[in-house]
């Protein structure tokens, strides 16, 4: 069998241990680590595909259970596939639908053939199993998609942990027998255990036995304190094969970026910048400015100053702090296209530390102008 997605693995830094690679897949290769913007229901709200192409986006995001609900994915494969249908020609990442399942419905039951639930739109009966969310991420032809799992609330018992990790574990092996297009699309394993160690342990030894092309970090980015993600990455990142990209799932903010690259992560994805955009808070070197604030009314500087993209260079925080008050559309495109550029251009900056040996440094310089070592 061909893989469709191969992990390059170009250099180690000498300082940290981060990984610089290039992740290739069907639809081009892009440098790790790397930040995906998520386009849920197949658009990265309010930005053009031109528009993520220019800031140099490569893969993005979308979503099995929102994209079954709507349009459904049999209208998406009648287009062609996501990439037709949503004019997006690079990397596609489909997550299977199991978070949103948990994160999103009311009154479901999980039993070892799926999970019954209730459509968070209309409240009608759904069921989704291993084999359907595979049997919808190949109709909409995502170049990775992600096996269906459990993501258990945090924080869980030990007990419970366990039994959901064997579930999850026997999942992944339905996954990959259901899995029709495996050339074409590489199913990635998500590792579970939430911040047990012995349960990470299991649940990676499970997946890595599957020797899946890729393997996402689950159960993170859930209410967790940061201390507590950056332990669980410590034991779990080296328990997965270092020739093999990994995805830390739902991050995220700028200090979570750096610190899961320092421990080992190439792939990361979260709403953090276009979900945050459409409130007016944007991210600058200098930490977050929501722009709602009376102090921004006579501010005629652009965002952030130390920023080359398209807002900063042609708007003020005047004019996008009288926008963002009037509701008018054109605030949230301004806010959410810096957002988006800006975790992109950090990624970019991550990976420039990475080829110098120097993620450390640029931890602590970064780390000191955006705030977080203040008190
Ligand atoms: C950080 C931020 C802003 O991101 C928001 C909100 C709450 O957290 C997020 C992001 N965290 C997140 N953890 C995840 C874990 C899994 C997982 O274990 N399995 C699968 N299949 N998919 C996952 C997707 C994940 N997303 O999750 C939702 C609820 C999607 O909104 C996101 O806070």
């Amino acid at each position: 069998m061909t893989t469709p997605i191969r992990f390059e693995l170009i250099k180690t830094c000498r300082q940290t241990g981060a990984r610089l690679g290039i992740l290739h897949t069907p639809h081009g290769s892009f440098e790790t680590p790397m930040f995906m913007p998520v386009g849920t229901l197949a658009t990265v709200k309010t930005l053009s595909p031109e528009e993520l192409k220019e800031m140099g986006a490569g893969v993005i995001l979308s979503n099995t259970y929102h994209l079954w609900l709507r349009p459904g994915h049999d209208i998406v494969e009648e287009a062609g596939g996501l990439h037709a249908f949503m004019n997006w020609d690079r990397g596609i990442l489909t997550d299977s639908g199991g978070f949103q399942v948990f994160s999103l419905s009311e009154f479901r039951r999980i039993e070892e053939e799926g999970v019954y639930f209730r459509n968070h739109l209309n409240g009608d009966k759904l069921f989704l199993s291993p084999e359907k969310a595979v049997e919808i991420q190949n109709a909409l032809g995502a170049d990775i998609i992600m096996a269906f799992d459990e993501c258990p609330p945090y924080p869980a018992t030990y007990e419970y942990m366990k039994q959901s990790i064997e579930r999850t574990s026997r999942w992944a092996e339905r996954c990959l027998k259901a899995h029709r297009r495996p050339n074409e699309q590489g199913l990635f394993g998500i590792v579970q255990g939430g911040e047990y160690e012995e349960l990470r342990r299991q649940s990676a030894r499970d997946l890595v036995s599957l020797d899946f092309p890729g393997y996402a970090v689950g159960g993170l980015s859930v209410g967790e304190p940061k201390e507590v993600m950056n332990r669980v990455l410590e034991f779990t990142t080296p328990l997965l094969p270092a020739d093999k990209p990994r995805y830390l799932m739902g991050v995220g903010s700028p200090d979570s970026l750096i610190d899961g690259a320092i421990r080992g992560i190439d792939m990361f994805d979260c709403v953090l910048p276009t979900r945050i955009g459409r409130n007016g808070t944007v991210m600058t070197s200098e930490g977050r400015v929501v722009i709602k604030n009376a102090q921004y009314a006579r501010d005629f500087s652009p965002l952030d100053p130390n920023c080359d993209c398209y807002t900063c260079r042609n708007y003020t925080r005047a004019y996008i702090r009288h926008l963002i008050k009037c509701d008018e559309t054109f605030g949230i495109r301004l806010t959410s296209y810096h957002n988006v550029y800006f975790l992109i251009k950090l990624m970019e900056q991550v990976r420039q530390a990475i080829r110098e040996d120097r993620l450390a440094d640029f931890r602590e310089e970064f780390f000191e102008c955006y705030g977080f070592n203040k008190p």
